[in-house]
């Protein structure tokens, strides 16, 4: 009679149970929260008509307990807002900029925003109660975002992110896979992000807790490496070596320096040394503070300064020579000692509170510099030589970069974005007169820039160029031929004598430039020599 029940009434109640439990448990895997409350009533009944009423109530008061030791997954929720407090989650935006690109590329339900009325992309999401899946390091994890109404007055709408994973993988997920969403999101939102141009505001001495030490605006300077005209070669080995310097956590982690690295910017007037620091900020998606020191009160002001800004920017003291007397007194202590900070400017600083060489050096490299990360310090100047070596040694600016007059290929650069023009019959012209005379970029962008009221052909801009460069060309033969004494050639032999100068300057800097050459030699062998090392330190270390 027993075994007659069992085969006719308890088998297949169980096996039904068996399989509504199972439903069950897929529900509450994969149904959205809000869903699952109506689904899970629908299987509560129907469990109800299956079993006897003892064993549904010890069902009902188990259900969690039996839910946990079935439920092979770990949950974890990122609320929006965090509602004890009401305070903004961070941890939410970092998820969704890691997740905006998965979502692009594997979700079923997308939404578009434009975060702001100037934005420039649109953001890809996944949509509300959509799910998508990721993969690390051979693990499957699940993502849910989810949507709920709600009665608080405040917060009427809760969003949640869920992430959802195999218990196995507990620990590499809680590590590792966390580890990485948070690095990739936030590295996701520094690339869309708005670049933001800080300047100093002038604090007159007067400084309390509560004063605004930067002010900032959106920083949207378009130019990038491509624009700059400059020789290919130099331009390839500035990008490596920022490239190098931006990935190099690891190296600089393993070498133990700071990670900062300095540049040292020296040119004429026009050459694009604030349109290179405008190129880095663009390349490497660094804020940039640009520091006016002549309106720092101290030294003291200038730490201050330092200790506000953020990672991953770049702070530039533009025409160096004129912000600093730098010159004088410690240039010719510097002849005893070379390279030590002078405690001669601490105590000018202390008597007359300014900004001095050593406090600047402290700001460089002293212990306060290494307060934020992946910082990039760009000196500009004109007249490299009036700098005190030990501002500029390396190891503070750790590269040095010439800004100079036009060559060919940095006209051809110009051509193409003013012009369009890869190639034209004057080219050769223009390739024979440039090397001969020194022109800015600035000013041979100027030629090529059609005038907007008469709107020239390429071929008048290049025709316009070309009788710039003749002009310069013969200005600089003109003097030469000029040799009489008579008092109206007084002027002429003034000119030749500056034009001698010139040319004497013209050699120096060709030795310079040779000198140059050399270094950069050096360099890019040290900066190869560095991309070297942090190749050596990623092998070393296992990829995240
Ligand atoms: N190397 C270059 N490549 C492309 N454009 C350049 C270059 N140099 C100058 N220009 C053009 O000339 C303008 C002025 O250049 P920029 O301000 O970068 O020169 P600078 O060397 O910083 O000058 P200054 O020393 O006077 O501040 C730029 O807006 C740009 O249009």
């Amino acid at each position: 009679m027993s075994s007659t029940i069992q085969q006719t009434w308890i088998v297949p109640r169980m096996k039904q149970l068996g399989t509504v439990m199972f439903i069950a448990q897929l529900i509450h895997q994969f149904v959205p929260k809000r869903k699952q409350l109506s689904t899970l009533t629908f299987i509560g009944q129907l469990i109800y008509q299956l079993v006897p009423s003892k064993i549904y109530i010890y069902l009902a008061m188990h259900a969690r307990r039996i839910s946990e030791l079935t439920n092979p997954y770990v949950d974890i929720s990122f609320d929006e807002i965090i509602c004890t407090n009401y305070r903004i989650n961070h941890a939410y935006a970092i998820l969704e900029a890691y997740l905006n690109p998965i979502s692009l590329k594997v979700a079923n339900r997308i939404q578009g925003q434009l975060p702001n009325k100037d934005g420039k992309k649109l953001v890809i999401s996944m949509d509300d109660d959509e799910e998508i899946m990721d993969e690390f390091r051979g693990m499957e994890i699940w993502w849910y975002s989810e949507k709920e109404t709600t009665q608080d007055k405040y917060y009427s709408v809760r969003r949640q992110l869920r992430l959802k994973f195999h218990r196995q993988h507990r620990e590499a997920i809680m590590s590792d896979y966390l580890d990485h969403v948070l690095t990739e999101g936030k590295e996701n939102m520094r690339k869309s992000r708005q670049l933001r141009l800080y300047s100093n505001n002038p604090s007159n001495g007067r400084f309390s807790s509560s004063s605004k030490l930067w002010t900032n605006g959106t920083f949207d300077h378009p130019v990038t490496f491509d624009h700059l005209a400059m020789d290919p070669e130099r331009k390839k080995e500035i990008v490596d070596d920022l490239i190098t310097f931006r990935d190099g956590k690891e190296y600089y982690a393993k070498v133990g320096k700071p990670w900062k690295r300095g540049y040292l910017l020296y040119g004429p007037p026009g050459t694009g040394k604030s349109s290179m620091i405008a190129s880095m900020a663009n390349l490497l998606n660094y804020d940039v503070y640009d520091l006016e020191l002549t309106a720092v009160e101290d030294n003291s002001e200038l730490r201050r300064l330092l200790q506000e800004t953020t990672d991953k920017c770049i702070i530039v003291i533009e025409d160096i020579d004129c912000s600093l007397n730098l010159t004088g007194k410690r240039k010719k202590k510097q002849e005893q000692s070379t390279d030590e900070d002078s405690s001669d400017d601490d105590q000018r600083a202390s008597s007359k509170k300014k900004v001095t060489l050593s406090g600047l050096l402290n700001f460089i490299d002293g212990l306060w510099s290494a307060c934020c990360k992946e910082r990039i310090i760009v000196f500009t100047t004109n007249h490299v030589d009036k700098l005190d070596p030990a501002l500029i040694r390396r190891g503070r600016m750790d590269k040095h970069i010439e800004m100079s007059y036009c060559c060919f290929e940095g006209f051809k650069t110009l051509a193409k974005n003013y012009l369009n023009l890869d190639s034209h019959d004057l080219f050769e012209t223009i390739r024979s007169l440039i090397c001969k005379v020194q022109m800015t970029p600035a000013d041979v962008a100027e030629h090529l820039m059609p005038k907007s009221a008469n709107k020239k052909s390429p071929g008048d801009c290049l025709n316009d160029l070309i009788e710039a460069l003749e002009m310069k060309l013969k200005d600089m033969d003109k003097p030469k031929k000029n040799t009489g004494n008579s008092k109206g050639d007084t002027k002429e032999t003034d000119d030749s004598e500056k034009d001698i100068g010139q040319s004497e300057a013209e050699a120096k800097e060709t030795d310079d430039s040779m000198k140059d050459i050399g270094e950069s030699k050096d360099e890019t062998k040290e900066t190869d020599d560095s991309t070297k090392d942090i190749e050596e330190s990623k092998a070393e270390t296992p990829a995240n």
